[in-house]
């Protein structure tokens, strides 16, 4: 039986905001951080096993806040289930909740006298003890048995939704504790390095964000053999989080946070502001900066792979796969296509993870940098993080296949050289009105907008361009890459221009830089 009474009036304390409609987005709930606290309440209410839900906005701005929800085996949750999580998420009253809920649990055959289990965790943002505050009240509402993880990062949670589902059987995952992932992870990368000059120390952009704790903490763990230097560490002034500095500002702005310098031939990574994300970089001999995103880590990542997969003999059988979306660069693409089967999916992790799991060893990076590797070669796979984008592990990995190919920054970045890219986002009044297939490539709807974007780009040799609306934001992205940095402003600029008319944006309003 459902304690209906108990539910109502404790979800009475946290009133749904009538004039917003929460959508799952491309990595859950995501917006300001105070409308959040009637979806916390909502949204654990969702299985019999131990799920995850991860309060974070990731890069976003230090106000936003969102939540993520983890599976039972610690990964990104079902899209079958987002719909349920969305149903929670908007009804309208404490009454139509309860019906929610009521009909969830027949739908799905949930078995009420097991309680539900669930760990969460938050990272740094100043919403978050109060949102956390909010879903502790939804868990016991329906006398959930929950576990709180603190302070963490993303991939911190998902592994502990990992080991604790996976504890005392045959898959056991490690010990469900931060050491334990600490230990794990740490363990791996020195049996990788073995035999192998260290590499340099690293220095790690943390965002100002919870990577931090975690980067910190690993220092100890890793002993002499690899140094690394946290900046970005700041988790106390209001409004620094992912404020220039980052991976995020990192991508977005193709350069260095302002705050940081870097030596001729230095490498240097960033995080994002819950440390599932991971952008790399260098200074060549001149002190140039040069970024190595998600797409060089792809490709130095599932080369090495390859190369360690044909060295043993096992080509025949160990199947190995890269997973892209459109926005991977398309000299990235065409590099990989001559060396191993590459799949291009929509955006977003969920996606990509499940894809991945399609081969015995799946490489995914999105350009921006979430991603993993999901193999099954002893010690690689215990560095990597099997169930999601880790940006600390995902480094360590980066390091150990450098120390092993005798690479700098330079011969990595040289394995291909990226196509200028250009991405804008366009405000429309209903970006719902943007449809997509073809894995985000082309559009549907708007009805013929399609036809004239294919026009504008056989006017750029070589030019590429797509639009979709963003499942994070409420904007349309225009994504183009061209032979020339000119050109591929050029063609994103005319396309934004295209989309913003089409989808009736007003004149006066219209920015500038679209053609
Ligand atoms: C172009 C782009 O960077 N899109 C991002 C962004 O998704 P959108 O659906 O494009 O808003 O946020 C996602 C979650 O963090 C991330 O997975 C994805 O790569
Ligand atoms: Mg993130």
């Amino acid at each position: 039986m459902l304690p209906v009474k108990e539910i109502q009036e404790r979800s009475d304390r946290h009133p749904k905001p009538s004039d917003i409609k929460f959508q799952y987005g491309t990595a859950g709930f995501r917006t300001l951080g105070k409308t959040l606290d009637s979806v916390l309440f909502r949204v654990g209410k969702l299985d019999g096993k131990t799920i995850g839900v991860m309060v974070t906005a990731s890069h976003n701005p230090e106000p936003d806040n969102g939540v993520k929800l983890v599976d039972p085996r610690g990964e990104m949750l079902e899209s079958s289930w987002e719909a349920h999580a969305t149903a929670l998420a908007n009804a309208p009253s404490s009454v139509a909740f309860v019906a929610v809920v009521d009909e969830l649990v027949r739908a799905t055959k949930i078995d009420l006298s097991i309680p539900a289990r669930v760990v969460y965790a938050r990272d740094t943002r100043p919403t978050g003890p109060q949102l956390v505050a909010a879903l502790k009240d939804g868990l016991e509402a329906i006398k959930a048995e929950y576990r709180d993880a603190g302070v963490t990062t993303t991939p911190v949670l998902h592994y502990l939704v990992r080991t604790i589902n996976t504890k005392g059987t045959k898959d056991s995952y490690g010990e469900d504790t931060e050491e334990g992932y600490l230990t794990k992870i740490s363990d791996a990368f020195k049996k990788l390095l073995a035999g192998k000059p260290p590499p340099p120390p690293l220095l790690i952009d943390c965002a100002n964000g919870v990577g931090a704790l975690m980067a910190e903490r690993f220092k100890a763990y890793l002993g002499d053999i690899f140094a690394i230097n946290v900046v970005n560490a700041d988790l106390h002034t209001p409004g620094v989080l992912n404020n220039s500095c980052g991976a995020d500002f990192v991508k977005v702005n193709q350069k260095l946070p302002p705050s940081i310098t870097l030596q001729p031939g230095q490498r240097a990574c960033s995080l994002d502001g819950d440390a599932d994300r991971l952008m790399y970089y260098y200074a060549d001999e001149h002190g140039q900066f040069h970024m190595l995103d998600g797409d060089k880590i792809t490709t130095l990542v599932a080369s090495y792979i390859v190369e360690l997969v044909k060295a043993s003999g096992l080509d025949e059988q160990i199947k190995v796969g890269v997973i892209q979306t459109a926005y991977a660069n398309g000299s990235s693409t065409k590099y990989l296509s001559g060396r191993l089967p590459v799949k291009c999916v929509p955006t977003g992790v969920k996606h990509l993870h499940h894809a991945a799991e399609q081969y015995d060893i799946g490489v995914y990076f999105e350009a921006n940098g979430h991603g993993t590797a999901l193999t099954n070669l002893r010690n690689i796979i215990d560095v990597i993080n099997q169930t999601v984008g880790d940006a600390l592990s995902d480094a360590f990995l980066v390091e150990a296949v450098l120390a092993h190919k005798s690479f700098s920054g330079v011969e990595w970045d040289s394995m291909y050289c990226d196509l200028p890219n250009r991405l804008v986002k366009v405000v429309v009044s209903d970006r719902n009105a943007f449809k997509t297939e073809d894995a985000e490539r082309r559009l549907v709807s708007p009805l013929g907008l399609q036809v004239k974007v294919d026009e504008l780009m056989r006017k750029y040799g070589g030019g590429r361009s797509f639009v979709r609306p963003s499942g994070t934001e409420d904007v349309v992205r225009v994504y183009a890459e061209a032979a020339t940095r000119a050109e591929a402003d050029e063609l994103a600029f005319r396309v934004a221009g295209l989309v913003y008319d089409e989808a009736g944006g007003d004149p006066s309003q219209r920015p500038k830089e679209f053609i």
